[in-house]
């Protein structure tokens, strides 16, 4: 289970300095300042045990972020993380051993095979050498890697790449997965392994939380539904709730409804 309570993320940002801008000066130097700005604003949430909680939210609107946190990669502002049951700022440690993290960027061994990518993994994880041969043998039933299992990463698809990376989460058998826009850029078999994965992870009891752009694929994926927008929680519940509260038909109408209403779209 995974609760998350209050949580801010500020950043400081680098922004033209207008009041010194309007001012003449002989200068043509670009005048410049720091601010600092909330990426992450107040947000609270709880996916519980054998739930999918999808994070949605436009380009920029804080979700990287969010998940970098729970990651254990990026520190908060402010505000508590709960992990399978161990509070983030005591036993951070503890918590991240029970995640299997995948990042919208992860980069891979080119000159491993994906069977010693995972071995490397199960070592970091402290595993003994009969429980990593035994991980990666599901691991390989699992995301249906039989066939490349043992080439060199440099060589695989987008596709075999991407279901290597998800292979390295699973390798420790983690409670928790968090998934920054794993089907991003994938073609529909690809995409529909890596679903069927979640899918079948949630029925055995493990937290999924995901984060994509794609709405259509989380409204009939996700149990519950975080919908983000410049860092702040625009809506949050199942998406049947979520539609029948705004009397919408999905989730993408939801969004625009939401936007819209904020004075965040603008008409051509
Ligand atoms: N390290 C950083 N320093 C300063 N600003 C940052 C940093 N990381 C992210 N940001 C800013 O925080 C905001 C949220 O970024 P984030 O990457 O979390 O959004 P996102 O929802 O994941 O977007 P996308 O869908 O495009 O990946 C953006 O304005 C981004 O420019």
């Amino acid at each position: 289970m995974i609760e998350v309570k209050n949580l801010c993320k500020s950043f400081t940002r680098v922004v033209k300095d207008e009041s010194c801008n309007k001012k003449k000066s002989k200068s043509k130097k670009l005048k410049t300042k720091k601010e600092d700005f909330l990426a992450v604003n107040d947000v609270s949430f709880t996916a519980n045990k054998g739930e999918i909680l999808g994070i949605l939210g436009p380009n920029g609107a804080g979700k990287t972020t969010l998940l970098r946190m729970l990651g254990g990669i990026l520190t908060p502002t402010s505000g508590d993380i709960e992990i399978a049951g161990y509070d983030y700022s005591i036993n951070k440690n503890l918590a991240k051993k029970e995640i299997g993290y995948l990042s919208g960027n992860t980069k891979l061994y080119n000159r491993f095979s994906p069977r010693e990518l995972l071995t490397t993994f199960g070592n970091l994880y402290e595993m003994d050498k009969k429980d990593i041969d035994i991980s990666i043998e599901n691991v390989v039933k699992i995301m249906d890697m039989e066939k490349f299992i043992d080439n060199r990463i440099e060589n695989l698809s987008t596709g075999q790449t991407q279901r290597t990376s998800i292979a390295r989460c699973l390798i420790h058998s983690p409670k928790i997965y968090i998934f920054d826009e794993p089907t991003l850029g994938l073609d529909v078999i690809s995409s529909k392994s890596i679903i069927d994965f979640m899918k079948n992870e949630k029925k055995n009891g493990k937290t999924v939380l995901y984060s994509t752009h794609y709405m259509e694929e989380a409204e009939t994926l996700c149990d519950k539904i975080l919908m983000i927008h410049q860092g702040e929680v625009i809506a949050y519940g199942t998406p049947n709730e979520l539609k029948n509260q705004s009397d919408v038909n999905n989730l993408r109408d939801l969004f625009i409804k939401l936007a819209s209403e904020r004075g965040d779209l603008v008409e051509e």
